[in-house]
């Protein structure tokens, strides 16, 4: 029976397949795309000199992702659905990223944005934590599905939105996207090979229903939000989706006059389906496995933990029983120290990527491939924040590097173009466009939670383990941090 089952559903996939290869062949007529081979060679780089060279320098040729496997489009007869970090380097990459740097992540908006949104849900953190320590006195606690929890609501509202029928579905949303980045399946592997997706055909069929279903809970939001309007004013991700004109796909080659950029198009649905649940991924996923690494640290790292406690009840804002959650990063110096260095020893994208035609592997040093053969460079921003040459003692966790006459004292999360001595966030064209919500959303967490409670391993001796996995691109704490909390008001 298992044998049948099998045969027919390999017949069935390899009928979708060669449906789907016929159409893309056609279409590739008119739309850019990279090659992603089998054999297409991959270049590792664990050298920030190197890096800063190929990406910064060379970044005309340096400025394209891979073929992220999520992008898989197996809905045939469509153009193929891409958002900011699959986009080719081209006109749609820089409206659907100017779209977002300047509706929503812009510095002048940040502020009346999210940070609002962001104190209610520190405070609902703070809230549900001082709940289960109200007992003791101290409880252990792991913070991960919390901190989730909490970074999702701001995320999800800024960008659906409020409203009943959203609250309603948030929950779902959030279990499902956190179901699909952590359902252990190898997409990239699998999206790679149709041989290994025929092979492992249920946990590919798996895969594909998680990304179908996401689809159906963003596609109401979406069209509930479509139906509200926004009344000229841009005040969520979606509203900016709805309103943005991109490049018509014929043109998403550079045109060689500019003129059929004049043919600008709205969105598609399946666009701003792919683009919400993005922002949604890459905005929590990161964030979340940044403050579970900070606060594995400030456990094993008592008096680092004293230290930022001193400078955040200096920088005074300290009312019981109230979040702290406007941060200013550059009034509290030790907390920026300390999430950088947490980013430095822990980037949770510990890989860069970039494809690039044949010309880059000659740049890298490499010999040419033949024509045609694109080339995966992989950069190894977990490497390059350890290295020697920039930092000394890289294994040891030190904020103090980074202060006034520290050796990493002109470091920023994003490379500025002369030197790299830390990637985090990436580099060059390509970079995170949310480093700076990630540093003040990352500050707003670990100071309220450090100001709030005093973190100690979950039992006298035990030890925290550093040990990292990798959730499909996350690299996160293999076991979830658990830690004794104990309210500092209990203790003064
Ligand atoms: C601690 C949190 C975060 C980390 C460590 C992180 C890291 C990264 C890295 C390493 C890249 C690839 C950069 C490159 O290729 O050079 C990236 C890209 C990206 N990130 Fe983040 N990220 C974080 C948070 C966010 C947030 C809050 C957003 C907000 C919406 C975001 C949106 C994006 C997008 C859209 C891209 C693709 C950029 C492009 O292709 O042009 N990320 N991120």
């Amino acid at each position: 029976m298992e044998v049948m089952q099998l045969l027919t559903v390999g017949v069935a996939v390899l009928a979708v397949v060669a449906v789907a290869a016929y159409r893309r062949r056609r279409r590739s007529r008119h739309v850019q795309r990279l090659h992603t081979t089998k054999s297409m060679p991959v270049i590792e780089v664990g050298d920030a000199d190197v890096a800063r060279r190929l990406i910064i320098d060379h970044a005309d040729s340096f400025s394209n992702h891979h073929d992220v496997p999520l992008a898989v489009d197996f809905d045939a007869g469509h153009p193929k659905t891409q958002s900011i970090t699959s986009a080719p380097y081209g006109p749609l990459w820089r409206a659907l990223r100017g779209n977002l740097t300047a509706n929503i992540l812009h510095p002048s908006r940040l502020g009346h944005l999210v940070l609002p949104i962001q104190r209610d849900a520190v405070e609902a953190l703070v809230a549900d934590l001082s709940a289960a320590s109200a007992r003791g006195g101290e409880a252990v606690v792991a913070v991960r599905d919390g901190v989730y929890a909490a970074v999702f609501a701001t995320m999800a509202r800024l960008c659906l939105g409020d409203g009943g029928e959203l609250d309603d579905g948030i929950p779902a949303m959030r279990r499902t996207l956190r179901e699909f980045f952590h359902s252990g399946v190898d997409a990239r592997l699998l999206a790679r090979s149709r041989l290994l997706r025929l092979l492992h055909w249920r946990q590919w069929r798996h895969f594909l229903g998680t990304r179908r279903r996401l689809a159906e809970l963003f596609g109401p939001a979406i069209a509930a939000r479509r139906r509200r309007g926004n009344c000229g004013i841009i005040s969520t991700y979606v509203d900016s989706l709805l309103d943005v004109r991109v490049p018509n796909d014929v043109a998403e080659a550079e045109p060689a006059g500019g003129e059929s950029l004049d043919r600008r198009r709205a969105l598609r649905e399946d666009e701003v389906v792919r683009l919400v649940w993005e922002f949604l991924g890459s905005s929590t996923e990161a964030v979340v496995a940044c403050v579970e690494w900070t606060l594995a640290r400030l456990v094993t790292e008592p008096e680092v933990q004293k230290k930022l406690h001193r400078e955040l009840v200096a920088g005074g804002d300290h009312r019981k029983g109230q979040a702290v959650s406007d941060e200013r990063l550059r009034d509290f110096p030790y907390l920026r120290a300390v999430i950088l260095e947490s980013l430095r020893l822990h980037p949770p994208l510990p890989l860069v990527v970039r494809e690039v035609g044949p010309e880059g592997a000659v740049l890298a040093g490499a010999a040419r491939p033949p024509d045609g053969t694109f080339v995966r460079f992989t950069f190894l921003a977990e490497d390059i924040g350890r290295g020697h040459r920039a930092w000394t003692d890289p294994e040891t966790f030190r904020p103090e590097r980074f202060l006034a006459g520290g050796e990493g004292e002109d470091v920023s999360p994003v490379p500025g173009p002369k030197e790299i001595k830390m990637m985090p966030f990436g580099a060059g064209r390509r970079h995170c466009p949310g480093a700076g919500l990630s540093m003040i959303h990352v500050g707003s967490f670990v100071a309220a939670l450090v100001r709030e409670f005093h973190w100690a391993p979950p039992a006298d001796g035990a030890r925290v383990d550093l040990t990292a996995i990798n959730a499909l691109f996350v690299k996160v704490m293999a076991s979830p941090l658990k830690a004794r909390i104990t309210p500092r008001a209990s203790q003064s």
